[in-house]
């Protein structure tokens, strides 16, 4: 599954650098947020790909949200797909986008990949194995090697957003004990976490599963977690209205399970 998942996302990332060497036209969503055709036109090649190697696992796409024709009941298992994540750096000629597919089984991101075209870089994750690699100009990976998460530092690097400074999570890291912040776009923060380059990623406001599912799902296979507000690991699919997800932290290693040590 995670080789469609990666031909996927890397054939819809071919698309993207294409339309962004075009010139992509933005419009804007209903609920304010941009949208390109490169957003479009990825998205139509990663579920073309995902319906016809697995036609019974509905699909939940964010631009397909958009057009009001999700399957809206909760699903035991559905792939999560956001062609083109940190749509606001892509057009503003930023290099932190990324393409995400993730399946969720049972209410967890069970696997997931993470591309990041204009880096060419691809993440994975599946079960308790997650790795990096690089992608060529042929679209082939390269140089594939498993990542872990790092132990927690004396000094953590959060990250936040690049484009949405948000308050709330401004005000979650003030509470945090020493540490560095960087600013990095997409679901590129999860990667990150994973890879031990990083240790903790606050999101205070609610985004949609689409968002987070796939970094989130290469993360927990590298040892990270993701966890809710009331502390337990955030749930997929609990409310799938309107595909909205919970307020979470992400660790790369759980402040807990250091002092355990
Ligand atoms: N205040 C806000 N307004 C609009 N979108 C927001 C938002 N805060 C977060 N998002 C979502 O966060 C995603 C980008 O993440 P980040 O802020 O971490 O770079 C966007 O995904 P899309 O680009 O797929 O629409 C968008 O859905
Ligand atoms: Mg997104």
């Amino acid at each position: 599954m995670i080789d469609t998942f990666e031909k996927a996302a890397i054939a819809a990332g071919r698309e993207i650098l294409a339309a962004r060497a075009a010139g992509a036209r933005v419009s804007i969503k209903s609920d304010s947020t941009p949208v390109t055709q490169a957003d479009r036109a990825a998205e139509a090649i990663i579920l073309a790909r995902l319906t016809e190697q697995f036609p019974d696992v509905p699909v939940v796409a964010e631009e397909m949200a958009e057009d009001g024709k999700c399957p809206n009941s909760t699903q035991a298992s559905y792939f999560l797909v956001d062609a083109l994540d940190g749509t606001g750096d892509f057009i503003a000629g930023r290099n932190e986008f990324t393409v995400n597919v993730a399946l969720i089984r049972d209410l967890k991101p069970v696997a997931g990949v993470v591309y990041a075209p204009a880096l060419g870089r691809i993440w994975s994750g599946a079960g308790l194995k997650a790795h990096v690699g690089e992608v060529t100009a042929e679209g082939e990976i390269r140089n594939r090697r498993e990542i872990r998460t790092r132990a927690l530092p004396k000094t953590p690097v959060a990250l936040v957003s690049l484009s949405h400074r948000e308050p709330e999570t401004q005000a979650w890291l003030d509470k945090l004990p020493a540490h560095e912040t960087a600013h990095i776009g997409s679901s590129l923060k999860f990667c990150l976490v994973a890879e031990g380059k990083a240790d903790v990623y606050p999101r205070l406001v609610c985004l949609h599963q689409w968002d987070i599912a796939a970094g989130d799902a290469v993360l927990r296979a590298a040892g990270g977690v993701t966890l809710g507000l009331d502390g337990n690991p955030l749930e997929y699919g609990v409310d799938n209205s309107d595909f909205g997800c919970g307020r979470f932290v992400c660790w790369g290693q759980h402040p807990d399970a250091a002092a355990a040590r």
